[in-house]
């Protein structure tokens, strides 16, 4: 008997030893979406719920080898990145998507979550490779998926309400994605928790209720995948990201304390039907 295989989906990023955010989330999360995780690592950091005490970078030509390894033989679905760590790194991740034809202009959709830090403060990225996020990875996404602290990093826009999150979407296309999401979690004041979508055309506000809960980590890694999931089995972009918005709201939901300071949160949930 031969089984049909699931659809698959590629996450470039580092590794959390907490097993909350990075390449554990999103295997966790594409577990959750009965598809198959392809991992090229990036970095490995030492955390955990208290914070990040330091990483380490995986050498640029080894990321190339992981990447073209499992494109040539296994297919890529859809893709996403989320740590790179330095400006070597995401220089040698886009002409690499290149060479494997994923990302935007090519039929594999490619999420990119522009991971700045930790939300511990801790930087998960070198000082000089945000512009290279900018200029080489940007313009290949078919989504980027920025919270209010990279949107502040990535354009100024400082978001305080709906207004400035519209105008910082509109700064961020000016990036050349096709799509931007725009987080609204860190707007704490807000009842309800807001991302906004749009591609210059068409504007979609996904809303839900804020869950009051401090073990929020691993949420933005989980969204991108859960987006990236939801391509990687054949859905658009808003059809994607708004059902990543139901499942993120039920992970906040089921998120679990572990160790003292901040929890992950759960795709189990999904498990238990
Ligand atoms: N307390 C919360 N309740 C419900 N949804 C949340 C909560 N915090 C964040 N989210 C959602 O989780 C996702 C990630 O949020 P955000 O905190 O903005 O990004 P990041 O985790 O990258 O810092 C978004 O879809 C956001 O709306
Ligand atoms: C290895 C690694 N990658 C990414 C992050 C940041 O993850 P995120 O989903 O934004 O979660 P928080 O840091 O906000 O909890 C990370 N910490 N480690």
């Amino acid at each position: 008997m031969t089984n049909a295989a699931p659809h698959t989906a590629l996450t470039i990023a580092g590794s959390d030893s907490g097993g909350g955010a990075g390449v554990q989330a999103d295997l966790r999360t594409f577990f959750a979406h009965g598809v198959h995780g392809l991992v090229a690592l990036t970095a490995v950091t030492v955390q955990n719920s208290l914070g990040v005490q330091g990483f380490t970078e995986i050498p640029a030509e080894v990321v190339r080898a992981q990447i073209k390894a499992v494109a040539s033989d296994m297919g890529v679905d859809a893709a996403k990145t989320g740590m790179l760590a330095t400006a070597e790194i995401i220089h040698t991740v886009a002409g690499t998507l290149d060479e494997v034809h994923i990302g935007r202009g090519t039929d594999t959709p490619f999420v990119v979550d522009p991971v700045a830090a930790s939300m511990t403060g801790h930087a998960l990225l070198r000082e000089e490779a945000l512009e290279a996020i900018r200029t080489e990875l940007f313009p290949r996404a078919t989504l980027i998926t920025p919270n209010l602290d990279e949107v502040r990093l990535l354009t100024g826009v400082e978001v305080t309400d709906g207004a400035s999150q519209r105008q910082a979407a509109e700064a961020l296309l000016e990036f050349g994605s096709a799509w931007v999401l725009v987080k609204g979690g860190h707007l704490y004041d807000a009842e309800d928790c807001v991302d906004l979508l749009t591609d210059g055309a068409e504007t979609i506000e996904l809303s839900g209720p804020r869950i009051a809960t401090k073990n929020t980590h691993g949420g933005g890694d989980t969204m991108a995948s859960a987006i990236t999931s939801a391509l990687a089995n054949g859905a658009d972009v808003p059809a994607a990201v708004s059902a990543a918005k139901r499942f993120i709201e039920r992970c906040v939901a089921e998120a679990y304390p572990l160790g003292a300071g901040v929890g992950p949160v759960s795709p189990f949930w999904r498990l238990r039907g």
